[in-house]
């Protein structure tokens, strides 16, 4: 009969009743601690220490209700330590109260301790070998169940409970015995022991809780005498030596509480008995500390209490005993299986144990050890991944899996965000780019001047897992060739006239972790192709003047707005690096093929530029609107985004118009204002490119190399006309 049990919704795996239980008789399943019966000696600590009242103590309660209902002879056995519990309610006064509430007659265990004194004084001198007291249930069941080679030491005498009990049940045998007392382990010796004449067991908060409401009866003084010291620590063998008996101190010893108990049967399972013959070994720190004692005296208070009421000197059994009053102990331990130490190293490892300093022994689990807890495992009685060090990584990791992934929508949606656009094209575009943060591969961005090839590539590396390391551009068309090699490969001290010491690292270096942006790589020399396309195979440089080679750990965005493939037909761009460029291809679209994203553009550009400068943003007319979004556009969004700052400053009011929009958007500067003087064909057009130059200039803060792509004329072209008109640029 199982005496403590689980509710297992109230279990919350704690492993609390796992780390106090004396002899791990707690399995856990599921996360659910289930106490095991076949190794339980119901010392009551896993109820004691279970903050969530999770464990329940087997109940006779309503078994004793219905046997007083129904009027029966039902008599109570009251532990010796009951005053101590009861206290400040007299000893008689307990006495009347449970007549009162029912009990037919009250009897004290102190009777039995006076029947079972004979039994011990007879049996130590007869026996030769050491004898261990079998007073405590806790105790017989312990030996019982973990030390086997141990039960033939017990003393075959029974508990001066079950002495008492049989005793009356020779003079009524109908009658139905009732033990209160402090100890759970007693209901486990009512229930499970061989030969029991107790019916049932009440603890004494148990029997507390039935009184209550119950108007004293009739006091009564129960004779007293020395058998009341028995529940304090050495009360057994102070009672005996009281009672005549010759025990020798120095061959005799009390042991009390669980860890001195456990040194003591281990070292008596080696043989070491120190020369002592009678151990009085009690489980707890005597009954005054039973795990229901519940009383309000202090530990202290009680022992002294006791021995007062120990003065007496009447005797208690009114008449000899009669029979037998031995017991008999049996072995009930059941042998668990042992790992091999491959076996432990194996679970020990699914935890991530794989040397001794891996081993906390941090006692989380209720184990003392890592490798106590791995033989539990493989025995059943533990559940592998229950290691809160284990545990903890692993949620880390876990947390760390989430907070990247958080932290990875997050940054998508501020980058992605940043590229502004709800067009079908526009949307491609940014799943291609999420798609390239992904990869690790090469990526070639093309499409026309100020398209957002930039953006585009700052975004794929803000995304991907190089986000944190370094983003470094270098744009090719704007460094001559004689340069280009060094700001991308970096040089070493006195390489060349006028390297600087100690060298210099190049844009790759810079980049090293993370990524770099080779922009307009049309226009990269032939020369430098080379150069570039052995770098990527061998991931591998030198400075310009070092032999030592250098590895790093790039990815490369490449943009164009040139038609690479074209140029490579023409043999002007290398195949191969073509191809090693273009892993992945992300081709972004011009403005005038996405014109619905012009409203959004719009807006964005006057907010950033307002909030920018501290002003208040201005209101594009619809006129005005309809223009940009009909104009062709052909410095793309960076044209956009100068036109809206231009007119910004041009509109007066807060409105936008057309007319502070520049004149190639509304044709004006062709047709608008009329021709007052005929000038020749050639003076007419130089004044137009005159006008649209300085427009130019103007919408791209006077960037000459923006300005001749906005223009849609070379760069020397623009150069020449600047020069031509005498326009200060
Ligand atoms: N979709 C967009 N949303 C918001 N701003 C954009 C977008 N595309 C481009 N821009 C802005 O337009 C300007 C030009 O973009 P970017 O420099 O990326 O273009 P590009 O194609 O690299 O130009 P170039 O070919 O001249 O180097 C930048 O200020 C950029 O922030």
């Amino acid at each position: 009969m199982q005496i403590v049990t689980t509710d297992k919704e109230k279990c919350k795996a704690c492993y609390a009743c796992v780390r106090n239980c004396p002899v791990k008789a707690i399995k856990i399943e599921e996360q659910k601690a289930e106490v095991l019966e076949e190794r339980c000696i119901a010392c009551g600590n896993c109820v004691r220490v279970c903050s969530q009242g999770a464990k329940k103590i087997y109940s006779f309660k309503e078994i004793v209700l219905e046997k007083i209902k129904n009027g029966g002879k039902v008599i109570a056995l009251l532990a010796p330590s009951y005053p101590v519990s009861f206290y400040p309610l007299k000893p008689g006064e307990v006495h009347g109260k449970l007549k009162a509430f029912g009990f037919t007659r009250v009897e004290e265990v102190t009777a039995g301790v006076e029947i079972i004194l004979p039994e011990y004084g007879k049996y130590l001198k007869e026996t030769q070998d050491y004898v261990i007291s079998s007073a405590c249930p806790a105790i017989v069941s312990l030996i019982e169940k973990h030390y086997p080679t141990l039960v033939n030491h017990l003393a075959p005498i029974k508990s001066p409970m079950e002495a008492l009990a049989k005793y009356i049940k020779m003079e009524e045998p109908d009658a139905f015995l009732v033990f209160i007392g402090p100890c759970i382990a007693k209901k486990n010796e009512a229930l499970n022991f061989r030969e029991n004449y107790i019916d049932a067991v009440l603890t004494f908060k148990e029997i507390k809780e039935l009184l209550k409401g119950v108007n004293g009866g009739d006091t009564y003084e129960y004779p007293r005498n020395f058998t009341q010291s028995f529940p304090i620590p050495g009360g057994l063998i102070l009672s005996l030596k009281q009672r005549g008996y010759e025990i020798e101190s120095r061959r005799s010893i009390s042991v009390e509480g669980k860890e001195q108990i456990i040194e003591t049967l281990e070292s008596l399972t080696n043989n070491r008995t120190s020369g002592v013959l009678f151990y009085d070994l009690l489980f707890c720190r005597g009954c005054i500390d039973g795990p229901e004692i519940d009383s309000e005296l202090t530990y202290i208070e009680r022992r002294q209490y006791l021995l007062e009421l120990s003065k007496g000197n009447k005797t208690i059994l009114s008449k000899k005993p009669a029979g037998t009053f031995r017991a008999r102990y049996t072995v009930k331990a059941r042998k668990l299986p042992l790992p091999t130490e491959e076996e432990i190293r194996e679970i020990l490892a699914y935890t991530d144990k794989f040397t001794p300093e891996d081993e906390l022994n941090c006692g989380a689990c209720g184990y003392n050890s890592c490798r106590e807890k791995a033989i539990a495992v493989y025995q059943g009685l533990a559940e592998i991944d229950m290691c809160l060090p284990f545990l903890l990584k692993k949620t880390r990791g876990e947390a760390e899996f989430y907070r990247n992934k958080y932290e990875m929508e997050n940054r998508k949606k501020y980058y992605l965000d940043g590229i502004t656009g709800q067009t079908e094209k526009i949307i491609e575009v940014k799943k291609l780019i999420e798609k390239a943060a992904m990869s690790d591969g090469n990526v070639l961005i093309q499409g026309e001047s100020g398209v957002g090839k930039e953006i585009a590539a700052r975004t794929i590396h803000y995304l991907s897992e190089r986000a944190d390391k370094p983003f470094v551009a270098i744009n090719c068309a704007a460094i001559p060739e004689s340069l280009l090699e060094s700001e991308l490969f970096g040089y070493e001290e006195g390489a060349f006239t006028g390297a600087k010491r100690g060298g210099k690292a190049g844009k790759i270096e810079q980049a090293d972790g993370g990524t770099l942006f080779l922009d307009e790589i049309g226009d990269m020399p032939l020369s430098m192709q080379v150069k570039l396309l052995r770098f990527i195979q061998n991931r591998e440089f030198e400075r310009i003047g070092s032999n030592t080679p250098r590895k790093v750990d790039i990815r490369i965005i490449a943009a164009t707005n040139q038609p690479l493939a074209k140029l490579v037909k023409e043999g002007r761009f290398r195949m191969d690096l073509y191809y090693r460029l273009n892993v992945f291809n992300i081709n972004i679209p011009p403005l005038r093929e996405r014109r619905d994203d012009i409203p959004l553009l719009v807006n964005r550009f006057m907010n950033e530029f307002c909030e920018r400068r501290k002003m208040a943003p201005k209101i594009v007319t619809s006129e005005a609107m309809n223009i940009l979004m009909n104009y062709s556009w052909p410095g793309n969004i960076r044209e956009l985004q100068n036109v809206i700052e231009r007119a910004y400053y041009l509109a007066e009011g807060n409105l936008i118009k057309p007319e502070h929009l520049p004149a190639q958007l509304t044709s004006k500067a062709l047709s608008g204002e009329r021709i007052t003087k005929i000038t020749t064909f050639k003076e007419a057009v130089a004044e137009v490119e005159k006008k649209l130059i300085i427009e130019g200039l103007k919408a791209t803060n006077y960037n000459k190399l923006a300005c001749a792509k906005l223009l849609g004329i070379p760069r020397a072209t623009l150069y020449q006309k600047i020069k031509e008109y005498g326009i200060e640029a």
